[in-house]
């Protein structure tokens, strides 16, 4: 089992070796219908009602779910490689199409959820899709894992909100420790953000 609870990866990201299947067959499509959730919710404007029958609904299932809490380390949430955005809704769902030893590339769309304002995506939303992308790439095809050194972004252009985006990351370099790593997120032919970062490899001990 991996120093911090989360499985690092010896595939490439299309292939990812350690299956975690809690939740089973099912938990994908739970994902999505949160991920769904989200953004009906931040598109409502709610009558008292609905808001009513939604704090009833909700309390009733962090009640329920309380009775299947886990460890870090026994935690489905987030550790699903199986699954589009590995079955977590912190970020918005990254589908890898393509993926090599030193890259990856795919397509996300920002949900409503992640509305910063007048249509675009919030200016924190993107660097999290960021780390989100460029850290996994960082810890696949056989390397250890890593953390985020620093993230560097530049907004080149309005992130929308709602549209199919593509997504890129890649290997600039690897120095022993040090995994520099570029990635850009693009709406059709126009550069809408890019990135690059330092992942280093943690040593023995390091959380
Ligand atoms: C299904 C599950 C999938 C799971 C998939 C998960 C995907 C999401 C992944 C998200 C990843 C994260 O967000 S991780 C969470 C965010 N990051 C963190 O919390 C990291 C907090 N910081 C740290 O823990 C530490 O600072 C480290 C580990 C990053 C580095 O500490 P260290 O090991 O002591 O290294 P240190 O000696 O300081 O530095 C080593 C070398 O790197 C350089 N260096 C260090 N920091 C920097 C820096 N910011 N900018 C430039 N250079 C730097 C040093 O100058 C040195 O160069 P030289 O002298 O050798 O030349």
């Amino acid at each position: 089992m991996p120093r911090t609870g989360l499985p690092s990866g010896s595939g490439t990201w299309l292939d990812p070796d350690i299956p975690v299947t809690g939740g089973g067959p099912g938990y994908g499509a739970v994902v999505e219908s949160l991920r769904d959730l989200l953004d009906g919710f931040a598109a409502a404007s709610p009558d008292e009602e609905t808001v009513r029958a939604l704090a009833d609904a909700f309390a009733a299932w962090s009640k329920r779910l309380e009775r299947h809490r886990v460890g870090e380390r026994q935690q489905v949430f987030g550790r699903r490689r199986d699954l589009h955005g590995r079955g977590q809704v912190m970020a918005p769902k990254f589908a890898a199409e393509e993926s090599d030893e030193r890259s990856v590339k795919g397509t996300v769309t920002f949900g409503r959820y992640f509305l910063g304002g007048n249509g675009a995506v919030h200016g924190g939303a993107i660097p999290l899709l960021f780390d989100e992308v460029m850290g996994r790439l960082s810890n696949t095809a056989g390397r250890s894992q890593s953390r985020t050194a620093f993230l560097h972004t530049d907004f080149r252009s309005v992130t929308p909100v709602g549209v199919p985006l593509s997504v890129r990351a890649w290997f600039e370099s690897e120095e022993g420790r040090k995994r520099f790593i570029r990635a850009e997120i693009r709406d059709g032919d126009t550069l809408c953000a890019e990135s690059h970062g330092l992942f280093l490899a943690l040593l023995p001990g390091q959380p």
